[in-house]
């Protein structure tokens, strides 16, 4: 029987080491340090892959082989348009509004008008979404902050090119096509996260894929998530060197802040992801010969670690990534939504293979039994 009374133990605060459910998609530091999706580690993925055969991967079940990644490509290359709808809605949108909640509302509208009828349409409903959403945060950002209503079909057969070349308005270079491209084979999946168990939550009563996503979405819009990225930018933006750096993190410790871009629910050791990116980072940092945002950065990483034994999760040297290339810091988290989509999508075809509503039980703390009270004689 359970104890109305008690309070949840510090390891059942916000779910932690429960087991919330089965899944085939990924698993995360089962080894202490260890990220695989459906069973391929990381690293491999990463220095070999194509973004798109990632997403092939996690929502078809297996790695494509040549034919069947290039019909996808050539696939997901004719989805790229925007209905003359979402246009309109994308263009009442102000420029100073969040683009995480332009993705939402976009996501939204899109199922607005192109409805998941039956879960027969799952697979094409997300081959679509992962199409047009790099269509949907750069048509509302261009249109919004230069004024031009951008053309969203281009020649790019990866979407992480194709983001970059709505964005800028020309094709990106080669380095930062390939820099795209691992960073959303980094961020594409990642188990119970709390934007995917959103997801599967909100799958669970049988909702649509576009509910789901939208949910999902919002999870993932806060700083303790995947907002972490634009965070972090902001702070090692304002210091102009790596003592200053030191100084005003050790300020922060002592104010017992929490510094954004690090430690991990899961992780204990490190996040696999956090070498793959800083790598491109420091490549990035000779590229355009900055003498300043990377050593910050690394100095962040250097006395964390000294101090609290912290270290940098996938969204620390993501800032300093993406910055080089020239992303504005508020399509960060955006970009992690084009990626992650794949992720959640996968998440809730399994949840609907095998579903139960997820409800889970709470630990009352209230008062046990109050009195009714007529409103003329309360306080
Ligand atoms: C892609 C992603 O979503 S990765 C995560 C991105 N989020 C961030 O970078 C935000 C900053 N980090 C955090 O807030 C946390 O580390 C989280 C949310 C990622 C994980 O939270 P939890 O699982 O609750 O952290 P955990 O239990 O490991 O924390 C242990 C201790 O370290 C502290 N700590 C953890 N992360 C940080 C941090 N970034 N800065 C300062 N202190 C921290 C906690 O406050 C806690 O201290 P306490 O025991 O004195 O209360
Ligand atoms: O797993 C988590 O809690 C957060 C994370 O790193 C991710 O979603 O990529």
């Amino acid at each position: 029987m359970s104890d109305h009374t008690s309070t949840p133990s510090a390891a059942a605060a916000g779910l932690r080491g429960q087991s919330a459910g089965e899944t085939a998609l990924c698993t995360v530091g089962q080894t202490g340090s260890g990220l695989r999706y459906r069973g391929y580690d990381l690293e491999d993925l990463a220095d070999n892959a194509a973004f798109e055969e990632v997403a092939y991967l996690l929502l078809k079940g297996k790695l494509p082989n040549r034919e069947e990644l290039a019909a996808y490509i050539a696939r997901l290359k004719s989805l790229r348009g925007l209905p003359d709808a979402l246009k309109a809605v994308l263009e009442q949108i102000p420029a100073s509004a969040h683009p995480m909640d332009v993705m939402r509302t976009g996501c939204s509208m899109l199922g607005n008008l192109e409805t998941e009828a039956s879960f027969d349409e799952q697979a094409d409903q997300a081959d679509r979404m992962l199409a047009v959403f790099p269509s949907i945060i750069n048509y509302w950002y261009r249109f919004s902050h230069d004024g031009v209503r951008i053309e969203t079909e281009t020649d790019d057969d990866s979407i992480g090119a194709h983001f970059l070349h709505l964005l800028h308005g020309e094709a990106p270079s080669e380095l930062h096509a390939a820099v795209m491209n691992t960073s959303l084979i980094l961020y594409a999946e990642h188990e119970f996260n709390a934007s995917t168990f959103t997801a599967r939550v909100c799958a669970s009563t049988l909702s649509d894929l576009h509910s789901c996503v939208t949910a999902a979405i919002g999870s993932l819009r806060g700083p303790l998530h995947g907002g972490a990225n634009e965070a972090a930018m902001a702070m090692i933006e304002s210091w102009r060197s790596p003592e200053e750096a030191e100084r005003e993190i050790l300020g922060m410790l002592e104010r017992r802040e929490k510094i954004m871009g690090f430690g991990h629910a899961i992780y204990r050791e490190r996040d696999p992801r956090n070498a793959i990116i800083k790598e491109w980072s420091r490549k990035l940092a000779d590229d355009v010969g900055d003498t300043q945002l990377y050593a910050v950065s690394e100095r962040v990483e250097s006395v964390m670690w000294r101090e609290k034994k912290l270290f940098c999760n996938a969204d620390f040297f993501h800032a300093s990534a993406y910055h080089f290339m020239g992303i504005p810091t508020k399509l960060f988290t955006p970009i992690f939504v084009c990626s992650r989509l794949t992720g959640w999508a996968a998440h809730v075809f399994e949840q609907r293979a095998n579903n139960r509503i997820i409800r889970p039980s709470a630990d009352y703390t209230g008062p046990e039994h109050c009195d009714w009270q007529p409103i003329d004689q309360r306080d």
